[in-house]
């Protein structure tokens, strides 16, 4: 029989928390794009988007977001966090065109005495005070218990008394942070039972931090313990260590509690990932679960095989969930069907012979440590298959190239011509203008001509991620016509010097 899931509450916080990250600020145009996708695109149900009173470009960001959620009926899902200071951020709210404030209180006896210097009673006056006042303005008030955490672990009767008290008081949430990452997936699932058995009416979120990445995990004992709503950021941005990432969060509730349900779109996790590392600057750890640039991808060949026999090394976290596509490193380590699973993905077939070539060169820039990506193959390939229909009668045998500070660049050149091997010394105006000098006095001894070079181009492969290949492509007049051959390598002045032999075995 179906059962009715239990909703859950998703409120990101990567404009409030996660631009506590360390060396982060969001300009008000970014906060405003931001804004706008996770509401429209990721679906969360709540953004915290700022805190109050910070700075003017603070107060220009959240007055952007409001405008543009009032006008598309999303206000009351735009929170900012506020302060217990009278009547100061109210105004401040005001101003902004905010309605729904995250009024930050104590949670803990230790910070109330030796932060607030202040007895449980005055605060609690004070946080009446304010809550009345932002009623009375219109605003929505979800409150903080600031180190709920360690008031849970040693100041319970405190966090108890407060709890009783706000139950008195017109709050729409009630707000668990574990201000500091210390709780263990077992408190945090202990002290939100002992929470929600005793308010079973009100609504309660849970903050995490990840000090000992334990983040995501306490996230899910949080709602395995009954809580109803989440806060979390994209990448896992925020105060030190940060808080549970959403990514993971979602697809950890998705995958192992079949009970609950949120909104997010899975699919869209993957592009605001990207986006907001761009506008924050702080890069996805290439590991990151979900996210990360190599979570998906299979380096070993044992992997890759499986994956091609009975797609054995495949789990329910499967890529296409996020918007993303299984690949296959190729690598020293990757063997034959890691590159086969790569040329399938590009539509290309090769004789076992080209395969066993394409295997070999890729373990060979595998082994200098170069990273091949799946658009270098068609670079590799087209280097292969043109070498095997030139005949090799010219062979470059060794070089040494030189390139110093206020020396002008030389060469020495071996090369042999049907067999016989011959040595030149040049220097040129560059590297590769030195090589070509010493092959010109090579051929001119031998009185031949060489073609004239008429373009030299040089590119990588599509999309700038590969760091291992280069690609020349040098375009020779001959005889009154024109032809162009490639070179590729890490290296570009090697990869012209592979071009210029094509060239000699070619003429
Ligand atoms: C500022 C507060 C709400 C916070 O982020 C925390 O306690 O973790």
């Amino acid at each position: 029989m179906p059962v009715d899931k239990r909703y859950i509450e998703i409120m990101d916080t990567t404009l409030r928390d996660g631009e506590q990250t360390s060396g982060v600020s969001f300009s008000p145009s970014e906060k405003l794009t931001i804004a706008q996708l996770l509401l429209t695109e990721v679906k969360v149900d709540r953004i915290e988007i700022a805190s109050a009173r910070v700075s003017d470009g603070e107060l220009a960001a959240v007055k952007a977001i409001t405008k543009w959620a009032k006008a598309n009926g999303l206000l009351n899902r735009v929170e900012v966090l506020t302060f217990v200071d009278g009547d100061v951020s109210v105004q401040w709210m005001q101003k902004a065109g905010a309605k729904v404030m995250n009024l930050l209180t104590k949670g803990s006896l230790n910070h109330l005495t030796h932060q607030l210097k202040k007895k449980p009673e005055q605060h609690f006056a004070e946080v009446a005070a304010v809550i009345a006042l932002a009623r009375k303005k219109g605003l929505e008030c979800n409150v903080y218990l600031e180190d709920w955490s360690n008031g849970m672990r040693h100041s319970r009767e405190y966090v108890f008394q407060y709890l009783n008290f706000l139950q008195q008081q017109p709050v729409k949430r009630i707000m668990l942070p574990d201000t500091l990452g210390v709780l263990t997936p077992a408190e945090v699932h202990d002290y939100i039972t002992q929470i929600v058995q005793r308010y079973p009416k009100t609504h309660f979120d849970f903050h995490a931090h990840n000090d000992y990445d334990l983040g995501t995990a306490n996230v899910l004992e949080g709602v395995k313990a009954g809580a109803h709503g989440l806060h979390l950021t994209i990448n896992g941005m925020g105060e030190r260590a940060g808080n549970a990432p959403l990514a993971s969060a979602i697809a950890v509730l998705n995958d192992f509690m079949p009970t609950v349900k949120t909104n997010v779109a899975e699919a869209s996790l993957y592009s605001v990932s990207k986006l907001v590392e761009t506008f924050s600057g702080f890069r996805i750890p290439a590991n990151k679960p979900v996210v990360g640039e190599n979570v998906f991808t299979q380096t070993a060949g044992i992997h890759a095989d499986g994956d091609k026999k009975n797609k054995l090394y495949f789990s329910d976290l499967m890529p296409e969930r996020f918007g993303r596509q299984r690949k296959y490193a190729l690598g020293k380590t990757s063997g034959k069907a890691n590159i086969e699973n790569n040329l399938q993905q590009l539509g290309i077939q090769l004789s076992d012979p080209d395969l066993k070539k394409v295997t070999q060169r890729i373990i060979e820039l595998g082994d200098k440590k170069e990273v091949v990506t799946q658009a270098d193959l068609p670079y590799i390939i087209s280097d292969i298959l043109d070498s095997n229909t030139i005949e090799e009668k010219v062979r470059i045998e060794n070089y040494v190239l030189t390139h110093s500070k206020n020396l002008k660049p030389s060469v020495t050149l071996r090369l042999s011509i049907k067999g016989e091997v011959f040595e030149e010394h040049s220097q040129g105006d560059g590297q590769y203008d030195a090589f070509m000098n010493a092959l010109k006095k090579v051929y001119k001894k031998q009185k031949q001509e060489l073609p004239a070079l008429s373009d030299y181009a040089v590119r990588i492969p599509p999309g700038g991620k590969s760091d291992a290949l280069c690609e020349t492509i040098i375009t020779w007049r001959w005889n009154n016509r024109e032809f162009k051959t490639r070179g590729l390598d890490s290296d570009q002045t090697v990869s012209a010097i592979k071009a210029t032999q094509k060239m000699l075995n070619l003429i």
